[in-house]
């Protein structure tokens, strides 16, 4: 099949690839020259473990091509792909200029039946808003169904969960784009579920909502359990032993961040209160998640009571590990505070460098740590959890290391004369 893919971020770019190994036709449009210049030369954009092989493969096999010239694209595919940008605006609500502009650009080049899957995240009523959009512009119904089709994938491992998600959810109006859509899937071994527009929707929100939930409840936890000198590690296994709950996510830390979570709950939330209905669930897992900084400033505070010119040692700063995306990054607001704070930052994170005042940043962990007071990990990077503990002592000053992703076993720090805090982690 010939498919045009609207966009060239993470899931523009992973949908692209992905679909182009099942061995379609894929041309991925990007309005930005810069970035489509950059992907003729097989560079990609952004860190994505596996997605730069990928990308070369099929642009080698000619099977995947990159382009500003949407409409050429969009005369030779049958499917569309969305999956610009759905990013929060100040009020909490979805900035849909990104994907409105999309459908302004597709009005007058449908000319032919083509399928238009909605990849974006968007709000409950936006598929439909679309199909109605097109119809009263002046698109024929016969050329043209709108798909709700939700990404479930994590940055950090996209090209592998697109390959094997647990399910794909199709949203559709009426059954004329279904056969069409699991022939294009037909790679995949996965449940489809099929559901309406908004139910695609929701169930996309739900997930995050959901999970971003789970995070916060098992940070809530790690609160009480250390107040009761009680190991969250344990707690959460016990727990996710259960499989009405399971064992993902819930891993306590510094809170979750990145360009969906913060975002998608914002939207639920906006979207609730619009019909009068107060989120209880959703307001208190961002406020739990909100407060997390400040959890971990206080445990920094008491190490070290004035922080003025303190000499500190930030790992990570990525939202998550593997990925070099610090959009909604607790990390990089752990290192934001501390800078206000008066402290000199040396931080290290395997893929990340940013330019900001009073932070050094260093290409290697172990220059970062040289006569440092102290060693802060915001991001849970295996290179962090393989470290060298006992050269580590010999070069730092200090003996504090605080463990804000509880990601390192306390006795593998300890057993080399340091101080391991953690949370929860008597
Ligand atoms: N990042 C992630 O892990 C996931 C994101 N999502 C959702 O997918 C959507 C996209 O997310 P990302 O890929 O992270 O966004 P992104 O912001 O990284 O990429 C969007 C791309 O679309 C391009 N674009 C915007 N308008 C365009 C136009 N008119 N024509 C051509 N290109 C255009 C932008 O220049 C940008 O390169 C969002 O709604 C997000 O919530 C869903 C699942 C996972
Ligand atoms: O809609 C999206 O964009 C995506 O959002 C998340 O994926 P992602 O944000 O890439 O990363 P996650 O692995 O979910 O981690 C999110 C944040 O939660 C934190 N986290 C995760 C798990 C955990 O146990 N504890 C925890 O603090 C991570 O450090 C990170 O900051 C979802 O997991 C994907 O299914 C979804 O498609």
């Amino acid at each position: 099949m010939d498919i045009c893919v609207i966009g060239a971020g993470y899931v523009g770019l992973t949908t692209s690839a992905v679909l182009a190994n099942f061995g379609h036709n894929v041309y991925c449009v990007e309005k930005e020259s810069e970035k489509v210049e950059m992907l003729k030369r097989s560079k990609i954009p952004i860190f994505e473990p596996g997605l730069e092989e990928m990308v070369v493969e099929n642009q080698r096999k000619e099977r995947l091509a990159f382009t500003t010239d949407l409409s050429k694209a969009i005369e030779e595919s049958s499917i569309i792909f969305v999956t610009v940008g759905t990013p929060a605006s100040t009020d909490g609500s979805p900035n849909l200029s990104f994907l409105n502009k999309v459908v302004d650009e597709l009005v007058p080049l449908i000319q032919s039946y083509k399928i238009i899957v909605i990849k974006s995240t968007v709000p409950l009523g936006t598929n439909e808003r679309i199909h109605k959009e097109l119809m009263e512009r002046g698109v024929s119904p016969d050329l043209f169904d709108v798909v709700s089709n939700p990404e479930f994938l994590r940055e950090g491992s996209a090209v592998h969960d697109m390959q094997y998600p647990d399910k794909i959810v199709i949203g559709v109006k009426s059954l004329r784009p279904i056969e069409q859509m699991q022939k294009l899937y037909q790679d995949i071994e996965a449940p489809s579920i099929i559901t309406s527009l908004t139910g695609a929707e929701m169930i996309k929100y739900a997930s995050n909502a959901f999970l971003a939930m789970k995070i916060s409840f098992i940070n809530e936890i790690a609160r009480i359990s250390e107040a009761y000198h009680v190991d969250i590690t344990e707690v959460a296994l016990g727990l996710g032993m259960d499989p009405r709950v399971g064992p993902y996510f819930l891993q306590a830390g510094l809170g979750y961040g990145g360009s969906c979570f913060p975002k998608d709950l914002c939207a639920l939330e906006f979207l609730a209160k619009e019909k009068e209905i107060t989120p209880h669930l959703l307001q208190a897992t961002r406020e739990v998640n909100e407060t997390q900084i400040e959890q971990y400033m206080k445990k920094i505070r008491k190490e070290f009571p004035d922080l003025t010119n303190k000499k500190l040692t930030v790992w990570g700063a990525a939202f998550k590990p593997n990925t070099d995306d610090i959009r909604h990054s607790q990390a990089m607001k752990l290192i934001e505070q501390l800078a206000r704070e008066g402290c000199h930052l040396h931080v290290y994170d395997p893929v990340v460098t940013v330019a900001m005042p009073h932070v050094t940043f260093y290409q290697s962990l172990y220059d970062s740590i040289d006569q440092t007071d102290g060693i802060i990990i915001a991001t849970d990077w295996n290179q962090f959890k393989e470290a060298d503990w006992s050269f580590i002592k010999e070069k730092m000053k200090g003996k504090i290391v605080i463990d804000c992703r509880n990601c390192i076993e306390p006795s593998r720090i300890k057993n080399n004369g340091l101080t391991y805090v953690g949370v929860a982690r008597p």
